[in-house]
């Protein structure tokens, strides 16, 4: 893991926050659905709680002033912990709307702090209460660390307060409700710490596998644009695009294998342009090149699908027609000689006389190969030069 990277995982000792803040918000956003869906359980529980508080009150208070006060304040805290429920199943991701988090507890605190002016007497329940609710504040209601501790903080300070005020305590019971909220605070603060930087240091070691498993599908991927491009070089020709002579030799050898395997006509040509040494001489190599390309490219286009052409060498193509007998064959090389003659060339090329002499071999023998093949096609094709160029010659000889 690069510098970078670890400063980037770091978590704050204090706030149990990733320290850096895109990490932070990475994070938040990556867990805002299930905090989202936590949220709203535990705002609907503890407004269902708070709720059945009130027959205690009831029971204690009857139907007093005090009882009806108590009851507006419950049914204020429970319809603003719903409303809040609401809100946040619809926006309340902590990645931004944090706020949003800590209302709730800030509601339910003040609700909970307020409940001594109203039921003085009910301190030691309260004081209960109120432990649970720091615990809940942590640990239940899924929040930050920094958020959970406000609130608590604000509901153990204000609880004391109110405490002191409405109820008389002596100093030392004050001392001990003090160290019993504080305590409260410390060991909620340190689970949910902990919480958080196990979390966080989780998410951090999943990102990182992510990336290094994302590294590896570009390199997977580059490795095998890499192959393509050398299958590439390997099996086509560069300047014609058809195939190379050593791909060709691999396709044709596999077509004549299955033509006698299958029992079915097998011939190849070789096909050699007319006098190209002139062409070259008289318009220049890249001239040359063009007409090459040209050329192979009628021949692609007087082929079937099932034929394949390849670049023997020079200025001489190789093709291997499966499934196609002696007659077929020597139709197909009249075209090709037809088309390469009619090849419309450009202006500057208007004086130059294209053709190609085409040998032809027709497979017979079961054992025939490949290379006595071309050796019986070239033989053809020198057969047409000698009587004159730009002609098909076909034989088994
Ligand atoms: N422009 C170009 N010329 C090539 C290429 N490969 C081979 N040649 C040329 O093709 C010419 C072949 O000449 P020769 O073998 O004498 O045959 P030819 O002039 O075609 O005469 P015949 O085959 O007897 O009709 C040579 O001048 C080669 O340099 C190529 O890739 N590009």
């Amino acid at each position: 893991m690069s510098q970078q990277q670890q400063k980037q995982h770091n978590v704050h000792w204090l706030t149990g926050q990733f320290c850096d803040d895109s990490k932070e918000f990475e994070y938040r956003s990556s867990v805002a659905t299930r905090v989202r869906f936590e949220s709203r359980l535990a705002l609907i529980l503890v407004a269902l709680v708070f709720a059945m508080f009130g027959i205690t009150d009831y029971n204690l208070l009857g139907l007093t002033r005090e009882y009806y006060l108590l009851l507006t304040m419950r049914v204020a805290v429970i319809s603003l912990c719903l409303l809040l429920a609401f809100i946040i199943g619809r926006h309340g991701g902590y990645s931004r709307n944090t706020w949003l988090h800590a209302l709730p507890l800030w509601i339910l605190a003040t609700g909970i702090i307020l409940i001594i002016p109203l039921r003085p007497e009910s301190l030691a329940t309260q004081i209960t209460a109120v432990v649970v609710a720091i615990m809940a504040f942590y640990l239940l209601i899924p929040n930050l660390l920094t958020v959970a501790a406000l609130a608590s903080f604000y509901l153990t300070g204000g609880f004391f307060v109110i405490a002191l005020l409405y109820v008389g305590i002596s100093p030392a019971g004050a001392l001990r409700l003090a160290l019993l909220l504080i305590m409260a605070n410390v060991v909620g603060y340190c689970a949910l710490l902990r919480l958080e930087f196990l979390q966080r240091k989780q998410f951090a070691l999943l990102h990182d596998e992510r990336d290094q498993n994302r590294e590896m599908m570009k390199e997977i991927a580059h490795r095998k644009s890499l192959e393509a491009q050398l299958r590439m070089v390997a099996e086509r020709d560069a300047l014609t695009g058809v195939d190379s002579r050593s791909h060709f030799m691999k396709r044709a050898a596999a077509l004549l294998q299955r033509a006698q395997i299958e029992k079915t006509p097998f011939c190849l040509f070789m096909i050699d342009v007319d006098h190209f040494k002139q062409v070259n001489d008289t318009w220049g190599h890249t001239r040359g090149d063009f007409i090459l390309t040209k050329i192979a490219e009628v021949c692609e286009q007087s082929l079937r699908p099932s034929d394949v052409i390849g670049r023997f060498g020079g200025e001489e193509f190789v093709v291997a027609l499966p499934d196609t007998s002696p007659s077929d064959a020597q139709a197909v090389a009249e075209r090709i000689k037809n088309n390469v003659e009619a090849l419309p060339l450009t202006d500057e090329l208007s004086d130059l006389n294209l053709s190609v002499t085409i040998g032809i071999a027709i497979a017979q023998a079961e054992d025939d190969d490949l290379d006595a093949l071309i050796t019986r096609a070239d033989s053809m094709l020198y057969a047409g030069k000698r009587d004159g160029r730009n002609r098909v010659v076909i034989g088994a000889e």
